[in-house]
């Protein structure tokens, strides 16, 4: 029997390893991964530097292909795909939000947020861009480009830009690590609003307790593999 699309699991990976480099440089950064996140969990990713939290995020959302393993996302078998196949299935999976922002410096805040929507060739793009922002709170900030904008703006916009194509997973990659504590606060409160207005799956990396906190999953890697996996009661 097939499981319904809607009960299957947002992510699913099974054994799941990544060596970097060749011969005696290489070095395994992922040594088994098995790690199953139900769809519309929020999952905080702990662990020491170095322990494989940004690689175990380059793997899950594809930007990296895992050395072996199996690995579905959002319904798509990751494992088995090419990086072509990787990149067009990525597209409207799967939203991405950084430390850095990475805006494009030269496009105004509603052009940030209106090229994914472009590049998926959907309509409404500008509307639908317009809205985002609204809805992230800079609303009368679309036509600012980037230097315009204060280091939360610009997350603002990321966050934005990350969820207005409605991908079914948002992972954030210390999304606060750039901003004072309580710039920090606000764009947490307005990622968490936006997952939950949205259904997204929300994997954070993070070294924030507090925001870990705010995780219905509390799962810590450490050299590679998964050394603890804590769900709320
Ligand atoms: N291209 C590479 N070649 C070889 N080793 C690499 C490569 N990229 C990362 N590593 C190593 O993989 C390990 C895991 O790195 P990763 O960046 O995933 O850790 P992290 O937990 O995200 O750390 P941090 O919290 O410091 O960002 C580290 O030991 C790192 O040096």
């Amino acid at each position: 029997m097939t499981t319904p699309p809607e009960n299957r699991p947002a992510i699913e990976a099974r054994d799941l390893r990544l060596t970097l480099g060749e011969g005696p440089a290489a070095v395994e950064i992922l040594r088994g991964i098995n790690l199953t996140v139900r769809a519309g969990e929020t999952l905080a990713l702990l662990g020491p530097s170095g322990s494989g939290k940004s690689s175990l995020m380059s793997v899950l959302t594809g930007l990296e292909r895992a050395t072996s393993g199996a690995l579905s996302v959002a319904g798509a078998d990751f494992a088995q795909m090419n990086e072509d196949a990787l990149a067009l299935a990525r597209r409207g999976r799967i939203g991405i939000v950084l430390q850095a922002f990475h805006l494009l410096p030269t496009m105004t805040a509603q052009e940030n947020v209106a090229t994914p929507l472009e590049l998926a060739g959907e309509d409404n793009a500008w509307d639908r861009a317009a809205a985002e922002l609204e809805a992230v709170g800079l609303g009368h900030r679309l036509t600012h480009y980037p230097a315009q904008l204060s280091g939360g703006e610009q997350q603002r916009v990321a966050i934005a830009r990350a969820i207005v194509a409605r991908p079914p997973l948002l992972f954030a990659d210390e999304p606060t690590g750039n901003l004072d504590a309580s710039t920090g606060t606000s764009i947490v409160d307005v990622l968490f609003d936006r997952r939950k207005e949205t259904g997204a799956t929300l994997i954070i990396i993070t070294h924030d307790k507090s925001l870990a906190d705010m995780c219905d999953r509390v799962v810590t890697l450490a050299d590679g593999l998964i050394a603890s996996d804590t769900a709320k009661p």
